[in-house]
C-alpha cells in the first residue's frame, strides 16, 4: 500500500464524556453541601456527628481523587496490519514470555499448560520468542505436563497456524463439542478431530499423574524433583524445547525454572520469580521486549504481540517515553452479571482509561509488555556489578540489553549452564539492587503496582492496549472466601506501598511522577484504608435508630434533600457507566453490594494485617488464589452451577464484622418497627432517612442475610454468628449507656 508508510500504528482517541463530568460536579458539589450542613450544626450534636463528618469528609477527598483519575479518557487503537507491513518480519524484536505458577493443587497445571500452549502459538516469528516457565511449587507434576504439552504443541502449533484458529489455548478451543462451522474442508474435519483426541490424551495423561506421588519413571529428568520438599531445595533449569542448531523446528523455546528455596532465605513470592525469570532469559535469550502473565492468562488474541509492538514500536517522536503495554485483565467463564464483584470492568474501562489521559496505565501484574531496559533501569559501566549481581555472563548480557543491543545465543543451556544456576540461587541477590532498583519490586504483595510506580516515578509513560479480541483471559475467584482472601491482599500490598518510602507523594515531590498520576495512585493504595469510613458509616443508622437520634438532616430542613439527591444522582452515575460499557443493571448491584461487603471484611483485615506488619508481629504473605479448572473437560454437577454465584462462608474471621453490622440493622429497624426506641431528647429523634439507610445496607448484606439461613459451605458458621451476635449485644449496650 501507497500510504502504509505514514500511516501510524496506533491511534490516540479521546473522549470527552461530558454528562459524565457534569454529573461528577453535581455529586461533588453535593457532597461539600453536606459537609457545609454538618460543619454549621455541629454545635447542636455530638460524637456520632463528628464521626458522619470525617466520613463525608473522606469520602469527599476520595470523590475529588476518583474525579482527576478519570477525568482524560483516552483510548488507544492499534493496527497491526500496518505494522506488517511496514517492518520486515526479520526486523521485528525478540520477545521473551514468562509465566508464573507457584502451587500445584491451586493452579491445575493443565491451566498453565494451557496458557503456555497458546503463547507458543502466538502470529510471530518463532525464531524470536522463548517461553519461560517459573514454578515456585516446584511440582514435578508441573515439569511434566509441560514436557507433555511441548509434545502436544509440535502438533498444535502448526494446525492454528494454519488454519488461523483464534482462541489458541486448547481447553478453550475445545470447549464444546461441535466442529467450527466456519471451516468446512475435509482436510479440517480430519485434522481437527485428530487434534482434539490428542488433546483429549493429554489430558488424562496429566489427569493420571495427578494424585500419584511418583507419577512417572524416575527418569533422570524427574530424579531431579525426588525426595524434594517445596520450599528448601536446589534450582531445576529444564530447557523443554530447543532451537537444534542450523535447522528450525517452528517452535519457540521453551524453559522450566524452580528457582533454588531455602527456609532461611526470603523468596519474595512473584516479584522474585520474575527477577529469576529476567536474569535467567537474560544469560539465554536476552531479548529487549518481556512478556509476563499469570498463569491463569491465557493469550485470547494470536495477534497480542502484534498489537504490542505497534505501541512499542510505534511512532519515532515517543517510542522512547513508553515503558510497558498493558492488557487489561479479562476473564474468561466469569460468572454471570459478576456475582462476587471481582470482573472490575467498569474500573477497568473508566479508571484504566482516564489514567492513560495523565502518565499512563498502571502495570497490573500480568498481560504486559515490558522493555528490558526499563526494568533495569539506566546505569554506568562501573554501577553494574554492584546492581546486578556476581556473575559476568549477567552483567555481560546487561550492558548489551541496556545498550540495545541483543546477541542472541543460539545454544541455549550446554554453555551457561553454571551461570543460569547461579543467578537463579537464592543467595544471589545479597549486596545487589534487585528487587530495589532494578527488576520487580520487593516490599509489596502488590508488586505489581509497586513495580509499575517506580516505573513511572523515573518519568516513564504507559499504554493500555485494547483489541476488539480481548488479548488475554483469567480466572476470577468464586466464592466468598476465596474472594476475600485476594481482596485482602490486595488491601494489604497497596496500604504496604503507602506507608512506605515509595509512597508516590515522595514520586512527586523528589522524582518524576506527575501530580495527578500521584492522585491516581492515591485512588488504588487508599482501598483499605476506605474500610474504616465504611465500616463506621455503615453503623451509624443503626446507632441512630437504636438510640433514637438523627444523623441525617429532618424533612423540616432544606438540607434533608442533600443525601437524598446524592443517593440518587450516585446510583444514576455508576448504573450508566455499567450500562455504558454493556452490563446489566443486576451487574451493577452486585458490585455496589459486593463494594460494602469487601470494604467491611476483606480490606478490614488488610488494615489489620497491616498494624500486625507495622508493629512487627507478622509479615504479610501472598497467598496464591485458587483457580477453578471450570470450563476444561470437568463440568461441574448441575447442582452446583445453579449455585454458582451464591455467596459462600468458611470460618475466617473476615466474615464477623459483616455479620456484626447485619445483625446491628436488624436490631435496630425491629426496634423501630416495634417501638422498643429510648424517647428523643429534643423530639427529634431518628426518622425516615436513618430507616432508609438501615434498610439499604440489609439489602447491601443480602448475601450474608441467606447465610444466616443457610447450610453447609452457604451458610455463615455458628461460631461467626455467635462472635457477631456478642459485638451486636456490646453495640448496643453502649449505645444505651
Ligand atoms: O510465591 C508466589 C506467589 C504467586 N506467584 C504467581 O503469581 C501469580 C498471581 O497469583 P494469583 O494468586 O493468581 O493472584 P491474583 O490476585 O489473581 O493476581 C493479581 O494480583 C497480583 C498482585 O497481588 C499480581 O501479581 C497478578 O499479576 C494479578 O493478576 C500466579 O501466576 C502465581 O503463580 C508466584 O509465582 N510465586
Ligand atoms: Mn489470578
Amino acid at each position: 500500500m501507497a500510504n502504509s508508510n505514514s500511516s501510524p500504528l496506533y491511534e490516540r482517541l479521546e473522549h470527552k464524556n461530558t454528562m459524565h463530568k457534569v454529573m461528577e460536579f453535581i455529586i461533588l458539589f453535593l457532597l461539600l453541601s453536606l459537609l457545609v450542613y454538618r460543619l454549621l450544626s455541629f454545635s447542636n450534636h455530638g460524637f456520632a456527628w463528628l464521626v458522619a463528618f470525617l466520613c463525608e469528609l473522606w469520602f469527599t477527598l476520595y470523590w475529588v481523587i476518583t474525579i482527576s483519575s478519570k477525568w482524560s479518557f483516552v483510548e488507544y487503537k492499534t493496527y497491526p496490519d500496518r505494522l506488517l507491513q511496514r517492518v520486515a518480519e526479520h526486523e521485528l524484536p525478540p520477545v521473551d514470555m514468562f509465566v508464573t505458577t507457584a502451587d500445584s493443587e491451586l493452579e491445575p497445571p493443565i491451566i498453565t499448560l494451557n496458557t503456555v500452549l497458546s503463547l507458543l502459538a502466538v502470529d510471530y516469528p518463532t525464531d524470536k520468542l522463548a517461553c519461560y516457565v517459573s514454578d515456585d511449587g516446584c511440582s514435578p507434576l508441573t515439569f511434566y505436563s509441560l514436557v507433555e504439552a511441548s509434545k502436544f504443541a509440535e502438533l498444535w502449533v502448526p494446525f492454528c497456524k494454519k488454519y488461523n484458529v483464534q482462541v489458541r489455548a486448547p481447553f478453550r478451543y475445545f470447549n464444546n463439542d461441535a466442529i467450527p462451522s466456519s471451516k468446512n474442508s475435509g482436510e479440517f474435519k480430519q485434522e481437527w478431530k485428530t487434534m482434539k483426541d490428542e488433546y483429549m490424551k493429554l489430558n488424562r495423561k496429566i489427569e493420571d499423574a495427578v494424585g500419584k506421588s511418583i507419577p512417572f519413571d524416575l527418569s533422570e529428568d524427574f530424579s531431579l524433583f525426588s525426595n524434594i520438599e517445596r520450599n528448601n531445595h536446589p534450582t531445576i533449569i529444564k530447557v523443554v524445547l530447543d532451537k537444534e542448531e542450523g535447522h528450525s523446528n517452528g517452535l519457540p523455546r521453551l524453559v522450566y525454572i524452580s528457582r533454588e528455596k531455602r527456609p532461611k532465605h526470603p523468596h519474595h513470592s512473584k516479584a522474585g520469580a520474575m527477577n529469576v525469570l529476567t536474569r535467567v532469559s537474560g544469560l539465554m535469550t536476552n531479548a529487549p521486549l518481556m512478556l509476563n502473565v499469570d498463569c491463569d492468562m491465557f493469550a485470547n488474541n494470536p495477534s497480542v504481540v502484534l498489537h504490542a509492538m505497534c505501541i512499542l514500536l510505534g511512532s519515532n517522536e515517543n517510542q522512547n517515553e513508553i515503558a510497558f503495554a498493558q492488557f487489561p485483565q479479562i476473564f474468561y467463564d466469569g460468572l454471570k452479571d459478576d456475582p462476587f464483584g471481582n470482573q472490575m470492568a467498569v474500573i477497568w474501562k473508566y479508571l484504566g482509561h482516564g489514567i492513560q489521559g495523565i502518565q499512563g496505565v498502571f502495570y497490573a501484574g500480568t498481560g504486559c509488555f515490558h522493555r528490558r531496559q526499563v526494568i533495569y533501569g539506566k546505569l554506568g559501566n562501573q554501577e553494574l556489578l554492584k546492581t546486578f549481581g556476581n556473575s559476568k555472563e549477567l552483567t555481560n548480557s546487561a550492558a548489551d540489553a541496556l545498550r540495545g543491543e541483543t546477541k542472541c545465543p543460539s545454544m541455549l543451556l550446554k554453555s551457561i549452564e553454571a551461570a543460569a544456576y547461579q543467578v537463579a540461587s537464592c543467595e544471589y541477590e545479597y549486596g545487589t539492587n534487585w528487587g530495589r532498583k532494578v527488576g520487580w519490586m520487593y516490599g509489596s504483595t502488590t508488586e505489581d503496582i509497586l513495580t509499575g510506580l517506580s516505573i513511572h516515578n523515573r518519568g516513564w509513560k504507559s499504554i493500555i492496549c485494547t483489541p476488539d479480541q480481548p488479548a488475554f483471559l483469567g480466572c476470577t475467584p468464586t466464592g466468598g472466601p476465596a474472594s476475600m482472601t485476594q481482596q485482602k491482599r490486595w488491601a494489604t500490598g497497596l496500604l504496604e506501598v503507602l506507608l512506605s518510602k515509595n509512597c508516590p507523594i515522595f514520586g512527586t515531590v523528589f522524582a518524576h511522577l506527575q501530580f495527578r498520576q500521584c492522585l491516581a495512585y492515591l485512588w488504588i493504595f487508599t482501598w483499605g484504608l476506605r474500610s474504616l469510613p465504611e465500616t463506621c458509616y455503615a453503623a451509624l443508622p443503626a446507632y441512630s435508630i437504636i438510640t433514637n437520634t438523627h444523623i441525617f438532616p429532618k424533612g423540616q430542613e432544606l438540607a434533608y434533600y442533600i443525601p437524598i439527591a446524592l443517593f440518587v444522582t450516585t446510583n444514576i452515575y455508576n448504573i450508566s457507566q455499567y450500562i455504558q460499557s454493556g452490563l446489566s443493571i443486576r451487574a451493577w448491584w452486585n458490585n455496589q453490594k459486593m463494594g460494602r461487603i469487601t470494604a467491611m471484611s476483606a480490606w478490614l483485615f488488610g488494615v489489620f494485617g497491616i498494624v500486625l506488619k507495622l508493629s512487627g508481629i507478622s509479615e504479610t504473605v501472598f497467598e496464591v488464589t485458587k483457580k477453578d479448572q471450570s470450563s476444561s473437560t470437568e463440568k461441574g454437577t448441575e447442582e452446583e452451577d445453579t449455585e454458582a454465584g451464591r455467596f459462600t462462608f468458611d470460618k475466617s474471621p473476615m466474615f464477623v464484622p459483616p455479620t456484626t453490622v447485619l445483625l446491628l440493622h436488624l436490631t435496630a429497624l425491629a426496634s423501630a418497627l416495634f417501638g422498643l426506641q429510648p424517647p428523643a431528647h429534643d423530639g427529634l429523634g431518628s426518622g425516615r432517612l436513618e430507616v432508609a439507610g438501615s434498610v439499604c445496607l440489609v439489602l447491601c448484606l443480602w448475601p450474608f442475610l441467606k447465610g444466616l439461613f443457610g447450610s453447609g459451605k452457604y451458610g455463615i458458621p455458628l461460631s461467626t454468628i455467635f462472635k457477631s451476635a456478642g459485638l451486636t449485644l456490646m453495640f448496643c449496650t453502649l449505645c444505651r449507656s
